[in-house]
């Protein structure tokens, strides 16, 4: 999973300073953070919205799979205009991994 996560980070760092008009990626560092945040709140919208369909209509789970995508890769141009990139979220997921939730929320509060 990581080959794509890697080789996407490098697109987004090559295409931030490309022109706005033929790229993307660089049109939302243009508009600024707002802006990208605005995208990743949309996404997470959608995503909700997608995720809702499924029970009833299980053909919705590609809308669903395409809006998660749409989700993380906006995730993934915030990281980025903000100088961070999916490895110090991968790391974050490797330090929790094995602890519980109900652990770890148990052990905030001692
Ligand atoms: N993975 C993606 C990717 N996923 C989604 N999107 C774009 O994200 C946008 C989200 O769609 P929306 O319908 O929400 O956007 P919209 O309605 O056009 O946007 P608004 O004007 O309403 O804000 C679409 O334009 C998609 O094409 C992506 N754009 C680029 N990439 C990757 O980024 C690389 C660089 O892209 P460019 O910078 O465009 O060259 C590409 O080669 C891809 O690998």
């Amino acid at each position: 999973m990581s080959d794509i996560l890697n080789q996407l980070d490098a697109a987004l760092s090559e295409r931030r300073h490309a022109d706005p008009d033929t790229s993307y990626v660089a049109s939302l560092h243009h508009k600024g953070l707002n802006k990208i945040l605005e995208k990743v709140g949309e996404e997470a919208v959608e995503t909700v919205l997608a995720a809702k369909d499924v029970d009833a209509d299980p053909a919705s789970r590609e809308a669903l799979i395409a809006e998660t995508a749409d989700l993380w890769f906006h995730s993934l141009v915030m990281l980025s205009h903000l100088g961070l990139d999916h490895r110090q979220v991968l790391d974050e997921l490797a330090r929790r991994f094995g602890v519980s939730g109900h652990e770890e929320k148990a052990s905030r509060r001692s």
